[in-house]
Order: structure tokens, then C-alpha cells, then sequence
């Protein structure tokens, strides 16, 4: 147990919250710790939408550096923020007990815009959040907002904007929830959203059982069927798709959806299994989404993010 287990974090505020929840954790199952902090592309490159940066992990490749050239033992990060497809080498060692899924709007004071046809601005660097705004608000206008959470919070108090969508999670995981928001209870959350995950080297036997007693099963089943939704969904492009699994008795249900870049063309499912069942279900979920219709708004969103 002398060995020290150097957990690789972001740099961001809510990214350092998460670690440090991670080193309390293990420190009081006897284990010796040390946060490494470091900083990643997606933090450091603010100007152009997240989805233009190309396909997804540029918050976590940096981290996924460090580990394969042996600074890092583990990595901690928003599991709604990995890619479905690890690096070789890499494997997931625990999913937290998972916090709200839930999406709110943080906005100004004023909710007049939401009412009537009224015209709006709010602001969202998610292709998912701004498609399932504009399906719900089709006269409304949505802008593009980079950065970490802080970051997101200021520009919103500087601009002229309705409105911002953040994850409730986050905002209360660093206490800067403000008094204006309301919860977005209609939205589809990311898969995986509100979930913390720990990775580890797969030789890495000693760390890899540190953190799998952080495991929670419930929330490892519920994220790893939505995320198996969003791998079959995918296919190499970042869509506007949301996925949310309910553990309920003895069955689970996952709400899907795609939608496309506007937001007009929408392909949803809703279904129930026996828990059991729970494995090849997101992407029986998946495939069926694709059959109704989501095929053709996938072409879609290609061919719009390409221009
Ligand atoms: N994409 C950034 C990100 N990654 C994880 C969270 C918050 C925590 C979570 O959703 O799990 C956020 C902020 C946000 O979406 O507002």
C-alpha cells in the first residue's frame, strides 16, 4: 500500500474539484496520493466551436499522454467528456455514484424571451443542447460559448444574451450555482452527464484496483449504456445526441434522441429492459434509431458540419 497513485487531472476549477474528491476517497481506504495537474487543448483553444476542433477527446488526450508515458497512475474526468473508444492500453477502473443529469438555463432575471415567440439569444458551445433549444425555440438565435465553466459564467454576465445551458453538476460540484436558473427538465443530458470515471493503465494491477473500490454499479451500467448508444450513433462525427438511463427496480430504461444540427429533424426512442438485458441494449437502441429515420439525419449533420 506504500505505492503513491499520481492522479492526472485538468487544470480547471471544477476538474481540480474532481480529483481532489477522487484523493479524499482513496486516502481514507489507506492509499497515498498525489494530484497532477496539467493543462489540455480543449482549455487552451477557446476561439473555435468544440466540434470544428475535429471528432472528440481533446479534453482527455492530454491526460491519456500522460499515463501511457508513465506520469500519471490515473486520470480523472467528466465521463461525458471521453470518447466511447479508449486509447489501447487505457481502461476504465471505476464510475462514480453519479451526480444530477440534469441541464438548467442560467439567465438574467428576465424570462419574458421564453414566452410568446419571443425572440432570444442564448449561448452553448453543444451541438446537442443548441439543437434540442431550437427544436423547443425555432425563432430563437443560439451562439457559440468556449471554456470552463467560470469562463462560461463571466461571458454570459458580459454579453447581451438571454441566457446559458450548463450542466447543474457542475455548477454545484464548485458552489458557483446561480440563483437565476431554471432546469431544463425536458432536455436530454449528454450520456453520461453528472458521471465522474477513473482510468487507469490496464498492467497497472495496483491502480486499477484502488479505484475500482470507488466503483458504483448502478451508475457504471446506467453511462455504459448510453455511451454504447452514442458509440453506434456516432460514427466518427460529434452529433447532437442525448442519452439518459434510468435504473428503475429491477429494469432499465434509457431515453434517446438525435437530432439534427437545426434541430428540425428529430428520431427519439424510449425503452425498458430487465436489467439483466442491460448489455447490447443501447445499441439495440441505437440501431433502431438509425432504421427510423436517423440514418438520413446523420448524412445531414455530415454534411452540414463539413461546410
Ligand atoms: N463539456 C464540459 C463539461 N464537462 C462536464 C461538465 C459538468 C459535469 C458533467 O456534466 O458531468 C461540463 C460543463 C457543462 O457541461 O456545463
Amino acid at each position: 500500500m506504500n505505492k503513491v497513485i499520481r492522479i492526472g487531472t485538468r487544470d480547471s476549477q471544477l476538474a481540480l474539484w474532481q480529483a481532489h474528491t477522487v484523493e479524499k476517497k482513496l486516502n481514507a481506504l489507506g492509499y497515498l496520493t498525489e494530484i497532477v495537474a496539467v493543462k489540455s487543448t480543449g482549455d487552451i483553444i477557446l476561439d473555435v466551436p468544440l466540434y470544428e476542433l475535429g471528432i472528440t477527446g481533446i479534453f482527455t488526450k492530454t491526460l491519456d499522454i500522460a499515463m501511457l508515458q508513465g506520469t500519471i497512475d490515473i486520470a480523472v474526468h467528466s465521463m461525458k467528456d471521453v470518447p466511447t473508444a479508449l486509447p489501447k492500453g487505457i481502461v476504465q477502473s471505476a464510475v462514480l455514484e453519479r451526480a444530477s443529469v440534469l441541464d438548467i438555463m442560467v439567465h438574467k432575471g428576465n424570462l419574458d424571451f421564453m414566452h410568446n415567440n419571443s425572440p432570444g439569444t442564448i449561448a452553448t458551445g453543444s451541438l446537442r443542447r443548441q439543437a434540442q433549444w431550437l427544436n423547443r425555440f425555432p425563432h430563437h438565435t443560439v451562439v457559440d460559448l468556449r471554456g470552463n465553466v467560470n469562463t462560461r459564467l463571466q461571458k454570459l454576465a458580459d454579453q447581451d444574451w438571454n441566457g446559458a445551458v450548463f450542466a447543474l453538476a457542475g455548477l454545484e460540484r464548485i458552489a458557483v450555482l446561480p440563483e437565476n436558473h431554471i432546469t431544463l427538465d425536458w432536455m436530454i443530458p449528454a450520456p453520461a452527464q453528472g458521471a465522474m470515471v477513473i482510468v487507469a493503465m490496464e498492467n497497472d494491477a495496483f491502480s486499477r484496483e484502488a479505484a475500482g473500490k470507488l466503483n458504483h454499479l448502478e451508475s457504471e451500467i446506467a453511462t455504459h449504456v448510453e455511451r454504447e448508444f452514442l458509440k453506434t450513433l456516432e460514427g466518427g462525427c460529434t452529433a447532437p445526441i442525448g442519452a439518459l438511463a434510468t435504473i428503475i427496480g429491477t429494469t432499465i430504461r434509457l431515453e434517446g434522441v438525435l437530432f439534427s444540427i437545426d434541430g428540425q429533424d428529430k428520431v427519439q426512442i424510449e425503452k425498458t429492459v430487465e436489467i439483466n438485458h442491460y448489455k447490447n441494449f443501447g445499441r439495440k437502441c441505437a440501431l433502431e434509431i438509425l432504421e427510423n429515420g436517423g440514418i438520413a439525419v446523420m448524412e445531414k449533420i455530415k454534411k452540414d458540419l463539413q461546410q
